[in-house]
């Protein structure tokens, strides 16, 4: 029996792996989760799963739950999402929380000797060189749960790392695929929260929308596999059925299939190396997916995905700067403050105002992610 630790159990991924965990109770159990400001959902899943310790975003909310659930230890703010992540009785932390708050509690996690499930790419992307050498001290192993790194891990399961020529990362191309810059204009929340191919959070279906989604996933694949940025490519596949593909010096490629379920990667994230029957995921069946689309990225529509690149080439300080950037950017666009395309237009502002600092440590990522929120809201 696995005892898992759970940061954003109340958000799209969080929710899924109490799914998984539903489905396997007698492999995982919940000892601890945090959540944000859902407390009805967060009550119930109290209910359900009967933890130990429980992290919420607010004080008030905190109070509240523990004059409801006394024999609960509850938490609230960063504290309580490090406390929730170090938790002494689980042996593993799944990452869903959103955002780069999930940086310290990663940490953390990690110097507690933890095994962890990453969903949270931001926490990669702003500070992969902190995380990844972290967890090569402390000898912990980092389990992709996002769907292409999770195909990657698949595909590379038995090979050698100098064997590779290439990854290849492919992308749905988002709600808006199929328009020209110029249609993107006047589009609407509404629209770009419409993904064809996944349901996920608000934010990330964005990112999916302005493709930053794939920029921060060459930085987090770069980081994971150890790899540099010229042997990552990304790929438009229409149909989200090929979820990546290693190719090898030998031209052999190996890819990784299945329907859109996020369940499956968060699963073999779990039960990795060992993989569990998953009843309720839809079987693919490729003669009713009938063909496979591919197009080259165009990474002049798609400027976010050119600006991730050099991001990631730039280090230091700039993928921080990207990141908090974008995080900021799609929190005013999904609360109506700003245009679609005003969030390309705001995290290359960022970017050009930022003097970079090389091998930075915790303390001057969590100050230029910090500088980086506070300029953008200063265009606002
Ligand atoms: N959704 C998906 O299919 C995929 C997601 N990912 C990655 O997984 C991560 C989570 O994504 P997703 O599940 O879509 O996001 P959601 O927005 O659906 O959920 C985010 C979770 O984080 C919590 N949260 C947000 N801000 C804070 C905060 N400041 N303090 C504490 N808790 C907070 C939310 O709480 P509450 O709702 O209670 O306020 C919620 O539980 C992201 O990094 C994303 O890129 C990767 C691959 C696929
Ligand atoms: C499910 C998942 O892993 C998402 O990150 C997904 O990749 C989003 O789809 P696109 O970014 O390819 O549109
Ligand atoms: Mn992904």
């Amino acid at each position: 029996m696995k005892k898992l630790s759970l940061l954003g159990a109340t958000g799209s991924i969080g929710r899924q792996t109490l799914d998984v965990i539903q489905q396997h109770r007698e492999d995982f159990s919940l000892a601890a989760f945090s959540a944000g400001r859902n407390i009805e959902e967060t009550r119930k899943i109290i209910g359900d799963f009967q933890p130990k310790l429980v992290s919420v975003e607010l004080r008030e909310d905190a109070e509240k739950l523990k004059a409801e659930f006394p024999s609960l230890k509850v938490m609230y703010g960063e504290e309580g999402l490090v406390e929730t992540a170090v938790f002494e009785e689980t042996d593993m932390l799944v990452n869903a929380v959103l955002g780069s708050v999930g940086l310290r509690p990663t940490l953390q996690a990690i110097e507690a000797g933890k095994k962890i499930a990453i969903a949270n790419k931001e926490t990669l992307v702003t500070a992969g060189h902190l995380v990844m050498a972290a967890a090569k001290k402390h000898n912990v192993e980092l389990l992709p749960v996002d769907s292409e790194h999770s195909a990657i891990f698949q595909c590379l399961q038995g090979e050698r790392k100098k064997n590779i020529e290439r990854l290849i990362l492919t992308a749905s191309g988002g709600s808006f695929r199929d328009r020209t810059r110029e249609e993107l204009k006047d589009v609407t929340v509404q629209e770009a929260l419409n993904h064809p191919n996944w349901s996920m959070g608000a934010k990330i279906t964005i990112d999916s929308a302005t493709m930053m989604n794939k920029g921060l996933e060459v930085i987090e694949a770069h980081w994971l596999f150890h790899l540099p940025y010229e042997q990552i490519d990304v790929i438009l596949h229409r149909e989200s059925i090929i979820h990546s593909m290693v190719e090898f010096h030998d031209s052999s490629v190996i890819a990784q299939l299945g329907t859109p379920d996020m369940r499956v990667p968060i699963q073999y994230a779990l039960s990795y190396p060992d993989r569990l029957p998953l009843p309720t995921a839809r079987r693919l069946n490729l003669l009713e997916a009938g063909h496979l689309h591919f197009q080259p990225m165009n990474q002049e529509r798609f400027r976010m995905l050119a600006l991730a690149y050099q991001a990631g080439k730039a280090g230091g300080t700039v993928p921080t700067v990207l990141n908090a950037a974008n995080e900021a950017a799609v929190a005013a666009f999904l609360d109506g403050k700003i245009t679609f395309l005003q969030i390309d237009e705001m995290v290359e502002r960022a970017l050009e105002k930022h003097q970079s600092i090389s091998q930075p440590d915790l303390e001057t990522i969590q100050q230029t992610d910090k500088e980086t929120r506070n300029f953008v809201h200063s265009l606002l």
